[in-house]
């Protein structure tokens, strides 16, 4: 497919993400019992990968997941040889063997990675079909977006839509500096889509409602830089002391004023999970790295797993059909016709369209 041209700023290079550009598929051995597979590392523990530095990996290893000392800790590890060509990233929940004390100087070692449920790529640029693993397992993507100052740009949002999409990850908004400029306008080219909307101006920040959010779900948050991005991270994580920068009043961007993608604990008392169970805490995934997605490795199949109320529809379309806005006999057609879809329906076809282009 066809992408306009990449974002226009500077992205940092993905030396972290850069290992080795393959897709992760299901494991189909990931069921079995693990004494089975490696028979070597049977009292491995699992943790999760937190923070990703020049070949170190913070691992964080929750309260009770090791029986001989059942306290909650963050371990330094290095991959094992065997891992050296597969990209491990945050997120990544990983089994971890040797020195798992985490005292002051210990090295454990990654054996294995565990199945991701959710993978969030990106290409170099959108002819690149060689795709980068960025995040593992991120249940949601807020896409921060500044109502002004920088101007909001609705084919950058899509682009994150699409990356969302892409990965099987559920979106959300949130707009930014709603004190600078109303931002309805802006939003409109969204609507049909559904995304949560939160709207965020100094002195009332939507912080509640974002915890309620984020309670029991890891979320990614992505923007282009001097959106507000790390003010809105350093008041729902006050120990997160994500760097802020100053938007540079001539071009409107930001500074790069962090550099490394981290996972965050935030606090969101009261909060019930996607599951229906109370919810303390909700990871934040940080990712300054990524001012602009590669699209080169999204197909039009996977956007559509955005659409899963289109997706009887499109059942009946014919073999192939790229459902864009000219392609023949495409069945949403027929279903906005004959009335199967409302003003409302039409109006997400139109959204889902944009989107494939
Ligand atoms: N007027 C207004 N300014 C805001 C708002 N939120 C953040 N800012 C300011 O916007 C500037 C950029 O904010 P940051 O949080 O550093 O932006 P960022 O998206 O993290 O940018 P990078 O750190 O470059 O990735 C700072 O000067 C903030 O004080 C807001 O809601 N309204
Ligand atoms: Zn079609």
């Amino acid at each position: 497919m066809s992408w306009l041209l990449p974002d226009d700023d500077d992205d940092v290079p993905y030396g972290e993400y850069a290992d080795h550009a393959v897709r992760q598929r299901p494991n189909p051995k990931a069921n079995r019992p693990r004494t089975k597979r490696r028979p070597e590392h049977a009292d491995a523990l699992i943790g999760m990968v937190t923070a990703v530095d020049r070949g170190r990996y913070t691992v964080l290893i929750a309260a009770g997941a090791d029986p001989s000392d059942p306290a909650e800790r963050s371990v330094l590890a290095a991959r094992a040889r065997e891992l050296r060509r597969t990209p491990i990233v945050i997120g990544d929940r990983v089994q971890l063997v040797g020195d798992t004390s985490g005292a002051e100087g210990s090295l454990a070692r990654i054996v294995a990675l565990e199945e991701r449920r959710t993978v969030l790529r990106r290409s170099a640029d959108d002819s690149d079909r060689l795709e980068r693993v960025m995040v593992a397992n991120a249940d949601q993507m807020l896409i921060v977006v500044a109502a002004a100052n920088p101007e909001p740009r609705v084919r950058l949002v899509d682009r994150y839509l699409v990356a969302a999409y892409d990965a099987g990850i559920a979106p959300l908004i949130c707009i930014t500096k709603v004190d600078l400029a109303d931002p309805e306008p802006f939003l409109g080219h969204f609507a049909a889509l559904e995304v949560p909307v939160f709207r965020s101006a100094p002195g009332s920040w939507p912080l509640d409602e974002i915890r309620a959010a984020l309670a029991g779900c890891t979320t990614v948050f992505v923007g282009h830089s001097g959106v507000g991005k790390s003010t809105l991270i350093n008041a729902l994580v006050p120990d997160a002391d994500r760097a802020t920068g100053h938007v540079n009043e001539v071009t409107g961007r930001g500074r790069h004023t962090s550099s490394s993608s981290v996972a965050f604990r935030a606090d969101t008392p009261g909060g019930i999970g996607p599951d229906g169970a109370p919810a303390d805490t909700g990871w934040v995934i940080d990712t300054p790295g990524v001012r602009s997605f590669g699209l080169g490795h999204v197909t039009g199949e996977s956007i559509l797993r955005g659409f899963t109320d289109l997706a009887e529809i499109i059942d009946g379309c014919p073999r192939g059909c790229s459902h864009s806005d000219d392609a023949p006999d495409c069945e949403l057609d027929a279903a906005i016709a004959d009335g199967r879809l409302d003003a409302a329906g039409a109006a997400r076809v139109e959204s889902l369209r944009r989107l494939l282009k």
